[in-house]
């Protein structure tokens, strides 16, 4: 039996193209589904949520079959057990946060088991705006209660288009990692839509990238997202790197990561050993060296290979460093790079401060 796989053969007429999709996902984690405006990842969305209703074609989920257009088959939203986060919260204008997270709870879908209230909650960190009401909410705070609302239906698989887009950075910075945590904490798998390649860093284990109705690319986050085509002419440059928790030291304030066979050090966190955590690491963070740094505050130092590099504008080369299995891609100004006279092939060392990464 198919259980995680969700496999979808769809064909949607749009205005200037048709949504024309034939894939097999492993549910497991979250697939980012990323391309420009228009490219049809809403439509995508809201073909697997049974928003659709002109779509041809055939959605197995679990073994179950929620679309069959030659057999007639097609299960109403109600019917699919999904969880479906918008961009903009949604929530009952005249019920406070506890009316409706309640409501959503005698709504649950039969067939998952609950997941506990206090649970959700917890994870989703609204325990203090129970009694509010909606109106007094800020756009965060009403889209983690969207969240937890959503988490309270039971849902068996998470459908969200750019849940965090209308949020200021500061909000969605405190958004991601409870979303990360849900569906580790839950097991949901999700399906996320996003324009943003910092989101996307952060949140996607694997992702899709669609161009004018199709899929163009599947990949993990890390092989799609660490690469100088994919970073050259975005506005910020970074790595998506996938470690584990290795251990605290509370005198110090740090927590020792393994990343490949490395060990790094990062500010401490609050995870247990051996918890699969997401790093990410902006280009401009890293030096390089070309001998192992001694006498140096700089608490992370990694040999690597440089991959490929590309001029980034006259003053900036771009860096791809191999450091094993997973890639870094690394920037520095054009000076530097022809004072320490790299090339592909070389060997370097990566240097970077513990505060520099970010660990999702
Ligand atoms: N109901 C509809 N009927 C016909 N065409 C539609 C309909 N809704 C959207 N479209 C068109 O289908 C294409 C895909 O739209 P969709 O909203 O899925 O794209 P998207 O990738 O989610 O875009 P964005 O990132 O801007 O939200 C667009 O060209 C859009 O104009």
């Amino acid at each position: 039996m198919d259980s995680n796989i969700l496999q979808f053969t769809l064909d949607l007429p749009r205005d200037y193209f048709h949504i024309s999709l034939n894939q097999r996902l492993t549910l497991d984690g979250i697939w980012g589904v990323m391309g420009s405006s228009g490219c049809g990842k809403t439509s995508l969305l809201r073909c697997l949520a049974g928003l659709e209703t002109g779509v041809q074609g055939r959605i197995i989920c679990n073994s179950r079959t929620w679309l069959d257009s030659e057999q007639g088959i097609f299960l109403p939203p109600e019917q699919r057990g999904i969880g479906y986060i918008f961009q903009e919260a949604r929530l009952f204008p005249h019920l406070n946060v506890m009316g409706n997270l309640r409501f959503a709870r005698k709504r649950a879908n039969p067939d998952q088991p609950a997941l506990p209230f206090d649970d959700v909650i917890q994870q989703v960190g609204i325990g203090h705006l129970l009694e509010r009401t909606v109106d007094k909410l800020s756009g965060g705070e009403k889209q983690r209660v969207a969240i937890a609302r959503t988490l309270l239906n039971a849902p068996s698989l998470l459908l969200m288009d750019e849940p965090l887009a209308s949020l200021d950075w500061s909000s969605r910075l405190s958004i991601m990692p409870c979303l990360k945590q849900i569906q580790r904490e839950f097991k949901i798998p999700v399906v996320f839509v996003s324009h943003s390649k910092e989101e996307v860093a952060r949140l996607a284990d694997n992702l899709l990238r669609m161009h004018q109705g199709q899929v163009i690319e599947k990949g993990t986050c890390r092989q799609l997202l660490n690469r100088l085509e994919e970073q050259v002419n975005s506005d910020q440059q970074l790595s998506a790197l996938d470690a584990t928790v290795m251990e605290h030291d509370p005198d110090y304030g740090l927590t020792a990561i393994q990343l490949d066979q490395h060990r790094l050090y990062t500010g401490q966190m609050n995870k247990p050993a051996g918890t699969p955590v997401r790093v990410v690491l902006p280009a401009s963070e890293i030096s390089l060296t070309l001998e192992p740094l001694q006498s140096s505050s700089i608490l992370n130092c990694i040999p690597a290979h440089i991959a490929s590099l590309q001029e980034q504008g006259h003053h900036h080369v771009l860096l791809r460093l191999s450091l094993g299995e997973q890639a870094l891609i690394c920037q520095i100004t054009r000076k530097s790079f022809d004072a320490l006279q790299l090339s592909a092939g070389n060997r370097v060392f990566a240097c970077f401060k513990a505060s520099g990464l970010e660990v999702v």
